[in-house]
């Protein structure tokens, strides 16, 4: 009988064992709270794409099972299969609400933000896709600049200020403006109606009518009502990027 654990300790030697590979090899306790998302019969991978070496022994009979993770060997596997990351760009005017998103997405929390000038970008992983993701300044003179960003983008994320409604138009109008750009023709489009928190927020049917969304043929896109300062919504948006993007490089 197989028996997998998060590790094995059965005699004071082995356990020294363990524990010195462990600390050589960077080992996490935590990371094994993932284990296995991909088992062969040596190895799998946790949901941070790390490697983990399986140990066994036998034991009277049966088997017991436990993982070592070597973050050497980790480095050294994915220099020889590096793994497929997705590029998001997020757009939107100034003070929609992207670093808050951005950061709410990465660290769980909310964070003061200044204007950004230039981007911000940090890497997420979620449901095992790992995501690369700009954060670009909204202010009118910095929208120029967000064609240098679309290189290998994946997914474009458009924040909106939902209680902006003077505003609206201007995003509709920057929306389809980078829409024919020759680097987004693959991308796949998601609105992220956000500061639904506030009470005179446009609802996401509105909005979808203020941007003329239905009139978008050559993309792939969705509406989600959010709160960056809540989190409601922002992971239900991901997930939809990962089911598209994810899906597409499979197919
Ligand atoms: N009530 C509410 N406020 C939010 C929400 N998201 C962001 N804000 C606030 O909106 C303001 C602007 O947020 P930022 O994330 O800096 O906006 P931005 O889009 O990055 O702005 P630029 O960097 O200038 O393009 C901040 O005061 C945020 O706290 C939200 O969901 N609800
Ligand atoms: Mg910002």
């Amino acid at each position: 009988m197989v028996t997998f654990m998060s590790s094995v300790l059965y005699t004071s030697n082995f356990i020294r064992w363990v524990l010195d590979v462990c600390a050589a090899a960077s080992f996490t306790w935590e990371g094994c709270d993932h284990y296995p998302l991909l088992y062969k019969e040596k190895y799998c991978f946790d949901s941070q794409y790390r490697f983990l070496y399986i140990i066994s022994i036998e034991l009277e009979g049966f088997t017991l099972v436990g993982v070592v993770m070597g973050a050497f060997m980790s480095r050294f596997w994915f220099m020889l299969f590096p793994a497929k990351e997705y590029k998001i760009v997020i757009v939107g005017l100034d003070n929609a609400g992207k670093t808050t998103t951005l950061y709410k997405l990465h660290l769980g929390d909310v964070v003061s933000t200044h204007p950004t000038v230039g981007s911000n970008v940090e890497e997420l992983v979620y449901k095992n896709i790992r995501f690369e993701v700009w954060d670009l300044g909204g202010q009118d003179r910095l929208r120029t600049s967000w064609t240098t960003y679309y290189r290998g983008t994946h997914a474009v994320i458009v924040v909106i200020d939902s209680t902006d409604r003077a505003r609206i138009s201007i995003m509709k109008d920057e929306l389809f403006r980078l829409l024919p750009n020759e680097d987004l023709q693959q991308t796949v489009v998601l609105v992220f109606a956000n500061k639904q928190d506030l009470k005179d927020a446009m609802t996401p049917a509105e909005i979808t009518d203020a941007l003329s969304l239905h009139s978008i043929k050559n993309h792939d896109w969705h509406i989600q009502a959010c709160s960056a300062l809540t989190g409601d919504g922002l992971y239900d948006g991901l997930g939809w990027i990962a089911q598209r993007v994810a899906g597409k490089a499979t197919s």
